[in-house]
């Protein structure tokens, strides 16, 4: 079943001055379930498509649909609000809340949505569990490896079961091994609990473990590739 639906959008920006044609007519369907790396040369369009699927930037023209809804017909209120509850968003420079703990972190987006403070703790430690640092939850980001720190920002991303995860570069902060670990972990997520991942990356050794290739070349897909089990990499 498609989640994602985008349909012709093109983004300009600098649209009074010098023009940047950052997308010029992607449309593209993604289903549950994917594990999706959008790819391509550098200003190609990668993060303009994440961030315009996630309602962090909107269109110039065309339209996204989230389960038969047009996220950019909401009001900006409604918006923040599907946002929170739909989407869930993982950063390069991970963004966590430096004064906050692992836990108090995820239980962060929680609280938000206004869930009752024990439900916020449960859930939390739940999440870090799922991502493997149940030591780690009272320690502050400055403490942990940027690999550990992705990783909270992967349960944070999770915490309110999103219908999807974006994530823009994901492991461009991260040496090999925390690299690794990070996929290792996504895919556990995604075949283990079907969590539908979208990432964008320059990271062949990512690319080489998604699902699905979309490459993007000046603001278009210029091919759209299913992978079988066969020449995905373990
Ligand atoms: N806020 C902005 N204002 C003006 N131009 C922008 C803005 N954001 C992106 N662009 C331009 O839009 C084009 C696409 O940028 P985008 O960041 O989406 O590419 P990208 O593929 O993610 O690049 P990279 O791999 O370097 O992160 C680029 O030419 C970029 O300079």
């Amino acid at each position: 079943m498609s989640i994602i639906q985008v349909r012709d959008v093109t983004k300009v920006y600098n649209k009074e001055q010098v023009p940047v044609h950052a997308l010029n007519g992607v449309s593209l369907d993604i289903e549950e379930g994917e594990f999706t790396a959008i790819v391509g040369p550098s200003g190609s369009g990668k993060t303009t498509l994440l961030n315009i699927i996630g309602g962090l930037d909107e269109p110039t023209e065309g339209t996204v649909e989230i389960h038969d809804t047009k996220i950019f017909s909401m009001s900006e209120s409604k918006l923040i609000d599907f946002r929170l509850h739909h989407i869930g968003f993982v950063f390069q420079a991970y963004n966590l809340i430096p004064v906050l703990t692992a836990k108090e972190n995820i239980a962060f987006i929680l609280q938000m949505q206004g869930r009752p403070q024990k439900e916020c703790t449960h859930r939390s430690m739940e999440l870090l569990k799922m991502v493997g640092l149940e030591d780690k939850v009272d320690k502050r980001p400055s403490e942990l490896s940027g690999g550990q720190q992705q990783r909270v920002a992967v349960a944070r991303a999770l915490a309110s079961k999103p219908d999807f995860v974006l994530a823009d570069e994901p492991t461009a902060n991260l040496d090999s091994a925390s690299t690794a670990n990070l996929l290792d972990m996504m895919l556990r997520l995604n075949e283990e609990e079907s969590i539908t991942f979208i990432f964008s990356t320059h990271d062949q050794r990512v690319v080489e473990r998604a699902r699905r290739v979309v490459t993007l070349v000046d603001g278009k897909v210029d091919t759209d590739e299913e992978r079988t089990e066969k020449n995905i990499e373990h």
